[in-house]
């Protein structure tokens, strides 16, 4: 099976996920796709990430109606910060007959060439890219399997979700019904 990877912080999911993982699915020829929660970012900082396991949860009440879409805890046990290339060395050891890409938005490219060993993710796996606003792919030199998708923009991000809920704003549109549920009645990012 064609695996499309979506790794993320995912704090919190929000509708521009899934709409990305929506157009993948539909448009491309992956079979599935699997939005694997990171426990730490090497180029962010974690005091602002809500815990592992409360990020997968909102994940998972997010897809749950969709069978094509799946939600891994894969980085959960491995070292930390989560680098790409050895949870995808891990994922292709534990199943050999899968063909894995990655899925990432537009504005990762720019600094795609200090991930750790871009070159072999490029050589072994691929990278599906969605366009982010402010962050053009035209101008990336990057050589390799990279596929630039033309499809809606979208301007949501997590940023705006977490700074939206700390300001008591209500704003149960920019997710899914189940995630945003699950956010409000657990009182996340309300500082
Ligand atoms: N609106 C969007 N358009 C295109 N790609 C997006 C969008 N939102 C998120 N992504 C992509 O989804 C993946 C996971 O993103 P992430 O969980 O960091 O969300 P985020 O909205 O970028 O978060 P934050 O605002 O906290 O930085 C990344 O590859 C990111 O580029
Ligand atoms: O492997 C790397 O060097 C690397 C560098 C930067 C980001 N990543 C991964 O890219 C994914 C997207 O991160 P984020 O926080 O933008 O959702 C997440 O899984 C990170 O661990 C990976």
């Amino acid at each position: 099976m064609k695996i499309g990877l979506f790794f993320g912080s995912f704090n919190p999911i929000h509708i521009g996920h899934l709409a990305i993982a929506n157009y993948m699915a539909e448009y491309t020829d992956l079979d599935q796709i699997w939005f694997v929660v990171s426990p730490h970012n090497p180029f962010k900082n974690k005091s602002s990430l809500l815990t592992d396991y409360h990020r997968l949860e909102l994940v998972n009440r997010a897809i749950e109606r969709y069978p094509n879409f799946k939600a891994s805890n894969i980085e959960f046990g491995m070292p930390q910060p989560s680098y790409t290339i050895d949870t995808l060395t891990y994922l292709k050891e534990k199943n050999p007959t899968h063909q894995f890409s990655l899925i990432v938005g537009s504005d990762n490219l720019k600094n795609f060439t200090k991930w750790k060993n871009y070159d072999l993710i490029l050589k072994n796996h691929g990278l599906f890219v969605y366009p982010r606003p402010d962050f053009e792919s035209e101008n990336i030199e990057l050589k390799g399997n990279i596929s630039i998708v033309e499809a809606p923009l979208m301007e949501v991000s997590s940023s705006f979700i977490r700074k939206a809920i700390s300001e008591q704003k209500e704003i149960p549109f920019f997710m899914p019904e189940s995630a945003y549920n699950y956010l409000k009645e657990m009182h996340f990012y309300e500082k």
